[in-house]
């Protein structure tokens, strides 16, 4: 990676470059990153949009791969210089089976790790997630915390377990010796709640609005707040950290960054409610309708009923006991650990995240606008 600024030399791998996050990233490393030679784009399924930035000046490279085989993660690590792992089943609805979350987020992490100590890639970069530290099932909130403050992470869920033990994973590995001897750096960035365009939940409370006559109903009090951050600087984030790994190794080797922002500190409805408010949708209340206690008897029910009807249907509400759990607990982070240690800085305002959510709500099919 020692070569001259302006020579494009270098080539990435970012594994789901077809997802909501990954997508930002891919489209980010194009326009911002004047090294890149060739860009690789692994995916369990491609999106076709990869077509059109086939023709830039980087060789973009699309490879359909699942990241629980190792013969075909290492196939796609050999020759890269640097590995952004965001691939992951990101399931909190029950729509795949704990192993399966398991496969895909742990093993299909062991397998990059192992990918780059064979073939000699050096860099390793994981998209991990607030969810390794909490909210735990405690309940516990986490009010502007950093990367130290003491929390007692306890898990239930397969999501949460999956991204703790793979982040694990991804910070031993650093100092191992790659194929040619080299040491392995690597670093994991937990963003808090991402939103922004390509967000299937957003998508989804506004489609439920649309079907509610343009209302939303409270179901968490405003006092619960909840961390988000914009995906635009998620991915910048992940574009500053792969850059700067090499010269700043000793200091940001097997460390974790929470990923932030200047996004307001809200409850996770009314944060919703910036961009879905200015689409046309009224958040019903002040207060949550219905008691916490019935609530959680209907995120029980739910949960019964995706039981029981498994064998016929996929029955995945977006009220279960653990959603319900993590918005109605505070998490919110307060850090500058990423500004301290690679000089990141936002690259998008809180204006700038929020008119361009607002834009691709109003864009969305079936919208009124
Ligand atoms: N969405 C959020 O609010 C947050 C997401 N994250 C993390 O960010 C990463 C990206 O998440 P999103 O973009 O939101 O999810 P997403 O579901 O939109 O993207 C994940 C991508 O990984 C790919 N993928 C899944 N299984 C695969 C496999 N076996 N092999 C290869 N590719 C596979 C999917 O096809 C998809 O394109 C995940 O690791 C997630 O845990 C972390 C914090 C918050
Ligand atoms: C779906 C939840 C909101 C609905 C609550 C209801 C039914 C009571 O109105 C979402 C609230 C918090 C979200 C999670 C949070 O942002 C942290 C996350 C981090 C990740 O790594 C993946 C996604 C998620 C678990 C996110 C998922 C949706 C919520 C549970």
């Amino acid at each position: 990676m020692a070569e001259s600024a302006q020579v494009p030399t270098l080539v990435y791998l970012v594994t789901g470059g077809c997802g909501f996050l990954g997508e930002h990233i891919v489209r980010m490393l194009l326009e911002r990153e004047p090294r890149l030679r060739e860009l690789r784009v692994f995916d369990l399924h491609l999106s076709s949009w990869l077509e059109e930035l086939k023709t830039g000046p980087v060789q973009v490279t699309a490879i359909q791969g699942d990241v629980t085989q190792a013969h075909e993660v290492a196939a796609a690590v050999a020759g890269s210089h640097v590995v952004i792992h965001t691939a992951g089943l990101v399931d909190v609805f029950g729509k795949a089976s704990p192993k399966t979350i398991h496969k895909v987020n742990v093993q299909g992490t062991q397998n990059v790790i192992e990918a780059c100590i064979r073939t000699g890639t050096q860099f390793l970069v994981y998209t991990s997630s607030m969810e390794v530290v909490g909210p735990n099932i405690k309940g516990h909130p986490f009010y502007r915390g950093n990367e130290d403050t003491p929390y007692e992470a306890v898990h239930r869920h397969p999501y949460p377990c999956s991204k703790a033990l793979a982040e694990q994973l991804v910070l031993e590995a650093n100092g191992r010796k790659v194929n040619g001897g080299l040491p392995l750096v690597t670093c994991a960035l937990r963003p808090t709640g991402i939103y922004g365009e390509g967000h299937q939940v957003m998508r989804d409370f506004y489609n439920q609005g649309l079907r509610f006559g343009g209302r939303l109903f409270r179901a968490v009090p405003a006092s619960v707040e909840h961390g988000r951050v914009y995906v635009g600087n998620v991915a910048w984030m992940h574009v500053l950290v792969a850059r700067e790994l090499e010269q700043r190794a000793a200091l940001m080797g097997g460390q974790v960054y929470f990923c932030y922002d200047k996004s307001p500190y809200k409850s996770y409805e009314d944060f919703n409610m910036e961009f879905l408010g200015p689409c046309g949708l009224r958040l019903i209340g002040t207060h949550p309708l219905l008691p916490y206690w019935l609530l959680l008897l209907l995120a029980t029910l739910n949960a019964l009923l995706q039981w029981l009807l498994r064998p016929l249907v996929l029955y995945t509400p977006l009220l279960n006991p653990y959603t319900l759990a993590v918005a109605n607990t505070t998490f919110t982070v307060s850090t500058n650990k990423a500004q301290r240690h690679f000089g990141y800085k936002p690259l998008f305002s809180w204006e700038e995240s929020k008119a361009r959510t607002i834009h691709w709500v109003q864009a969305l099919e079936g919208s009124a606008w």
